[in-house]
């Protein structure tokens, strides 16, 4: 199966722009996912692809097949894309039985009716749905209505696999068991599939990678453990994960080898953060840190290539369950904290690895 290529493209819906220059590729059997806060674009991406929509401008095609080109006036509508598509609202059609829902798409595209059975047979078993091939919708439950919408995706061997929030209807226990399937048929059938979500659980336990969208602008395309341990921006940062983020101006000794001091904006405190090529005395920086990595220690000195600790006084715990999540305060500065010990004192320190730390100069 070739792979998916959308390139640079744009869309305004009345004068409001939407996207501007999406470009990402899918390759083949891969699992990527467009991954960003509600209105960012994503849904308006897919229906690009699904040709249930038209970009302004760019292309989008699925190896040497042109699906769209805003240069030459070409658009392919969506029945001839060959593209299985999976929606939220799982649409079924009420008056139809599950295997009737099925064939449905294999009519239309005129498939003899034994051939039909075979795949609608095929593609319930895929989805462990063949023995309520005969009911109708109303009387499957949500998680096996929503099963029955993805084997209609499949039933006729899309090129690609399209799929808007297809989890969000369930409630929290079902979604994760219909992660754990659906992450195991997508792997069994390396089917190329483009999933949408906002949820990022979801979006980092299923990919091979993540298209990380903002306000209409892909900001990062990478694997999940990239986009968390090395975030492009700090609005991904701040998007992915719980991420402090501190403004500061760098202090640049000829001494300092590894680290170089930020001083931080809000307090008379400073963090130590890995010397790199693109820094420079007296630079402004924002300095990312993750919550999880914020870490409480009794000792007050570290040692400079190590990183720093700071003096923090906890304004709020709350317990989680598999963690405490902390507020602390340093000077005016905010900082969160998750730890899975108990600190009663309301005075504390931190230690802050510079490791752990995300620079992003500005300008
Ligand atoms: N047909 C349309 N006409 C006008 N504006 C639209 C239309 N479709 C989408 N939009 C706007 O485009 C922007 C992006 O919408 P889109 O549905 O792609 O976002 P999304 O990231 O998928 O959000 P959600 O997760 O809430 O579905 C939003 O501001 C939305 O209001």
């Amino acid at each position: 199966m070739p792979e998916l290529a959308v390139e640079n493209i744009s869309k305004s819906f009345s004068g409001n722009t939407v996207l501007t220059d999406v470009e990402f590729t899918v390759a083949e059997g891969e699992f990527f996912t467009l991954l960003g806060p509600s209105g960012c674009g994503k849904s308006t991406t897919l229906a690009c692809v699904a040709g249930l929509e038209d970009p302004d401008s760019g292309t989008i095609r699925v190896g040497d097949n042109v699906f769209f080109d805003g240069r030459r006036d070409t658009t392919v509508p969506p029945e001839g894309r060959n593209l299985g598509l999976v929606f939220q609202s799982y649409a079924l059609w009420p008056h139809m039985t599950v295997a009737d829902n099925l064939a449905f798409p294999l009519k239309l595209r005129k498939l003899p009716a034994d051939e039909r059975d075979r795949r609608v047979d095929a593609a319930l078993d895929k989805v462990g749905l063949l023995e309520l091939r005969d009911r109708y919708p109303h009387q499957l439950s949500g998680g096996q209505q929503q099963r029955v919408a993805l084997a209609r995706g499949i039933v006729y061997s899309p090129g690609v696999l399209l799929l808007d929030e297809p989890l969000s209807n369930l409630d929290a226990k079902m979604r994760d068991q219909a992660r754990a399937w659906l992450k195991d048929l997508q792997r069994d059938m390396g089917i190329t599939t483009v999933y949408v979500t906002h949820d990022q659980v979801e979006a980092m336990s299923l990919s091979d990678r993540i298209a990380v969208f903002l306000g209409g602008r892909l900001e990062q395309v990478g694997t999940p453990a990239e986009i968390y341990e090395t975030p492009a921006t700090p609005e991904v940062a701040a998007f992915i994960g719980r991420c402090n983020l501190l403004d500061g101006t760098v202090h640049m000794t000829a001494d300092d080898t590894t680290t170089v001091r930020v001083s931080l904006s809000g307090t008379d405190q400073s963090l130590r953060v890995p010397r790199t090529d693109g820094l420079h005395d007296g630079q402004s920086v924002t300095v990312g840190l993750r919550a999880e990595r914020v870490r409480f220690t009794d000792e007050t000195v570290v040692d400079e290539d190590q990183g720093s600790v700071l003096k923090a006084s906890i304004v709020d715990r709350a317990y989680t369950g598999a963690h405490y999540e902390y507020r602390l305060s340093v000077g005016d500065l905010t900082l969160l904290a998750e730890s899975p010990t108990h600190r009663a004192a309301a005075d504390t320190t931190v230690q802050l690895r510079a490791d752990d730390c995300l620079v992003y100069p500005h300008g």
